[in-house]
């Protein structure tokens, strides 16, 4: 294994194992830390997905460090910590304080922070995160029902975070090429930095920057910043040429389109599906907690609904959200939505659904450990940072399209849907 990955949700797990596999990897996605002597398969890559985005920060530690030990054992030679293109986070973390133990723990004097992702309308500019043509506290995040995102500043949204001293790496430096930005790291080394927020608007920039830091222990960053790493591997022949995909086979069987996701995107998926005719069912968590919906009650629903592929969705706007947040808080609202999908995944699973379409990470994350679902093979992308999946292991296997909140054009669902007809 030459790269080891911890990625803070499942949906961006499987949105960096897409990146690596399509530059050459052959990549194995695990749901949560595998145990010691898991096979792999011979894996070039291993993306472990966690769900340590908003859990408290010393547990996102402890477990991204088990994850590492892991990692390490099976001869990962540089490591990748993976979170949001949005950065997603608090105050709290967990992006510094996972960053911080993973540096200490590999040893390495200094990292970079690069959550762009171009193709997908992410860019860093001046250290300041873009999404789309907006700065990312403008963008939709500021109403995130888990990670509201209000400032745009990567500085000191991670300097917040952390106790390291942070630097930057502008633009003009990555447009220069990786010998500036090779050097800008070592001086900023020298002048005591030890995280360097690193500007990238393009791809080729990303390149770039990914053969700069061929020698860093420690990279973190959105699904982007892989996307230079394989070729390093490749220049010093541990990894051969761009070959052929592994095959691809989703079972037979009936799909489920779940959506926990609140993202304006996948809202906006949602009204595009419900137009052409899908059949849909709302959930609300103040039903739920009420005792006023059931999970037999959507089971049955979407068992009975044989036509199309039925969507259930908790999806709302950010009013609805902030209502359902301020009577149950913030976070038990989400949980209880989560356990709510991932008991109806489960039931369907249990009734011989073998097609799991899931929007929203933290959903995705519920989801998939409902379904018992321990590694993923990355099969055909369905739009830029989400492919269908299979699981691997003993079990009947699933497969799985785990969408991030905000990706995937407004047709997703048909377009996901079709892919496997
Ligand atoms: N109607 C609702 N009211 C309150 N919370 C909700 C509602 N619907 C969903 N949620 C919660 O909002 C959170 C959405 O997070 P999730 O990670 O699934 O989506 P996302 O953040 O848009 O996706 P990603 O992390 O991939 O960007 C979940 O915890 C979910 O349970
Ligand atoms: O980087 C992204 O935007 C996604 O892979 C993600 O992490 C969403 O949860």
């Amino acid at each position: 294994m030459l790269l080891g990955a911890i990625a803070d949700d499942l949906t961006g797990a499987t949105d960096l194992a897409l990146t690596l596999s399509r530059e050459g990897m052959k990549t194995v996605q695990v749901v949560g830390v595998p145990p010691a002597g898991f096979d792999f398969g011979g894996a070039d890559a291993v993306v472990v997905a966690l769900k340590s985005r908003t859990i408290p920060a010393e547990q996102a530690v402890e477990q991204s460090l088990q994850a590492l030990a892991r990692l390490q054992e099976t001869g990962a030679r540089q490591i990748v910590f993976k979170y949001c293109s949005t950065f997603d986070s608090t105050a709290e973390g967990n992006i510094g304080p996972v960053t911080e133990a993973l540096l200490a723990a590999l040893k390495d004097d200094i990292t970079i922070v690069c959550p762009a992702f171009p193709t997908n309308g992410r860019t860093v500019y001046r250290g300041y995160l873009f999404v789309g043509d907006l700065l990312l506290s403008e963008s939709p995040m500021k109403d995130h029902p888990l990670t509201p995102m209000t400032d745009a500043s990567l500085v000191r949204l991670m300097q917040a975070q952390t106790q390291l001293p942070v630097g930057l790496v502008p633009r003009e430096t990555v447009a220069a090429g990786s010998a500036a930005i090779l050097a800008a790291i070592e001086t900023a080394k020298a002048a005591g930095k030890q995280v360097l927020v690193v500007d990238a608007i393009s791809d080729d920039d990303l390149r770039s920057i990914g053969l700069a830091v061929s020698g860093l222990r420690l990279i973190t960053g959105g699904s982007g910043i892989a996307i230079g790493l394989p070729e390093n591997f490749r220049r010093r022949r541990e990894l051969g040429p761009k070959g052929e995909t592994t095959a691809f086979q989703a079972p037979e069987g009936r799909a489920i389109m779940l959506a926990g996701s609140c993202s304006k995107a996948t809202r906006g998926q949602i009204e595009h599906a419900i137009g052409a005719g899908v059949p849909a069912f709302r959930v609300d968590p103040l039903a739920i907690d009420a005792g006023e919906l059931a999970p037999d009650t959507v089971i049955d629903w979407a068992a009975a609904e044989r036509q199309k592929v039925p969507l259930i969705y908790s999806s709302a706007d950010p009013d609805t959200v902030r209502v359902a947040q301020e009577k149950l808080g913030r976070n038990r609202a989400g949980e209880i939505v989560e356990h709510f999908l991932a008991a109806v995944a489960a039931a369907l699973q249990a009734r011989g659904f073998s097609r799991f379409l899931v929007a929203g990470g933290e959903t995705s994350g519920a989801v998939v450990e409902a379904l018992g679902v321990s590694a993923l093979l990355i099969g055909p992308e369905i739009d830029p940072g989400v492919p269908w999946t299979v699981s691997l292991g003993d079990r009947t296997p699933v497969a799985l399209a785990l969408k991030s909140g905000n990706f995937g054009s407004v047709d997703f669902f048909s377009k996901a849907c079709d892919l496997l007809q």
